[in-house]
């Protein structure tokens, strides 16, 4: 009995410890807003560049104790209330029988699926490619003493997609993926379901490891028209999301560019929306489901402005933050590269000092 009630306490003390976004989450009221940023590992971290000159991506993933480094970097430099997982969503292609160059134009898959007309037959799913990524997180847990929160992550279906399909970035919206997902609907559909189960294995996976929030990246959700987006991609965020939900892990759900679409988000998907910089926060709040919170949705390129202007646009969601609370503080997008690290760092003491 006295054992219970002292790991009663010791879980009690853990969750005491740095539980502010994990609260908020909750729709618990608190005693100000949790902040993290998308894309902060790696990218403008001075460490994570001096790393970068010595290993390569691709060995910094597969290295637990650099992994691990890196991805409670930005705990330390930026002062976060929350350690995102440093990884890619890319992996999941790469348990699908693709083969990804980390290149200095990003990723570059050697065999982009939108030759075939047959893609699905063309993917080799093996999960247990994803094992290392489970090593990783084993590490980072294993280093983490106060209790901050360690958020895992997956691509949504149709930016894993583009990807999949087109085999890097490009300027040009994802012309050649967005045309082959038009003129092959069926082998689209076996694409989604396939990268889909695949995805659901993998968040799964992460959750019992130990991360104890999950966000979905639909980076490219505006590439379609939102009807489309909704009627034949939606349905997976609901799998991932709910698989997610189900294990008792908050979801995350960022869908760029998804404008008016953000009011087919149902609760079931999601607890929070990350609300890209496009969108006008109130207009957003409006259009979401008043059950599910928000987060964002800072410009980016803000983090170049001066600590005035940056005040300025802070302040501006404190009436909201007062009278819901439901609002995490992050980007509208990832950080960008080269962004001001100092930028960063005042909008996390600001957050903590003077709300
Ligand atoms: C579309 C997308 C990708 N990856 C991701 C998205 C969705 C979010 C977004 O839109 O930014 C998500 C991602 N990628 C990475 C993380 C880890 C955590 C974090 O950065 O905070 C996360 C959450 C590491 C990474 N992923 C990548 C790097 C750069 C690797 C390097 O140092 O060379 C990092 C740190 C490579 C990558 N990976 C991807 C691209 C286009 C690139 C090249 C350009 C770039 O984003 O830097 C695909």
């Amino acid at each position: 009995m006295y054992f219970l009630y002292l790991c009663n306490d010791f879980v009690q003390r853990q969750y005491d410890m740095n539980d502010l976004i994990l609260r908020t989450l909750q729709g618990k009221k608190t005693e100000r807003p949790a902040v993290w940023f998308m894309r902060q590992a790696g990218r403008v971290l001075p460490d994570y560049l001096k790393l970068r000159d010595l290993h390569s991506f691709d060995e910094i993933m597969h290295t637990p104790d650099l992994c691990a480094q890196v991805t409670l970097m930005p705990v330390h430099t930026i002062g976060v209330d929350a350690a995102i997982l440093f990884s890619d969503i890319l992996v999941v292609p790469t348990a699908m029988g693709a083969n990804i160059s980390w290149t200095d134009k990003g990723p570059v898959f050697s065999t982009p699926l939108c030759q075939y007309s047959d893609a699905s037959k063309q993917l080799k799913p093996d999960a247990s490619k994803l094992d290392y990524i489970y090593r990783n997180i084993d590490e980072i847990k294993s280093r983490i003493s106060d209790g901050t929160p360690l958020i895992g992550f997956c691509g949504g279906p149709l930016t894993t997609l583009c990807y999949m399909l087109q085999g890097r970035s490009t300027d040009n919206q994802f012309n050649d993926a967005v045309s082959y997902i038009f003129s092959n609907p069926a082998e689209t559909d076996r694409l989604i379901e396939a990268l889909t189960e695949m995805t659901i294995e993998y968040a799964r996976n992460q959750v019992k490891h130990g991360v104890q929030l999950f966000q979905i990246f639909e980076t490219n959700a505006g590439v379609l028209p939102q009807n489309e987006y909704i009627a034949h991609f939606m349905p997976a965020i609901q799998r991932i999301g709910q698989a997610v939900k189900e294990m008792g892990v908050p979801v995350i759900y960022f869908a760029k560019s998804l404008g008016l679409g953000l009011q087919a988000v149902t609760p079931d998907m999601c607890d929070f929306v990350s609300i890209d910089w496009q969108m006008d926060f109130y207009e957003a709040r409006k259009l979401v489901n008043p059950a599910i919170g928000l987060q964002g949705n800072l410009d980016p390129r803000i983090l170049f402005a001066s600590e005035e202007i940056i005040q300025q646009k802070l302040e501006s969601y404190r009436p909201y933050w007062e009278e819901h609370h439901n609002w995490i503080l992050n980007l509208g997008h990832g950080v960008p590269p080269q962004a001001p690290l100092k930028s960063l760092q005042f909008i996390t003491n600001y957050v903590k000092r003077s709300w």
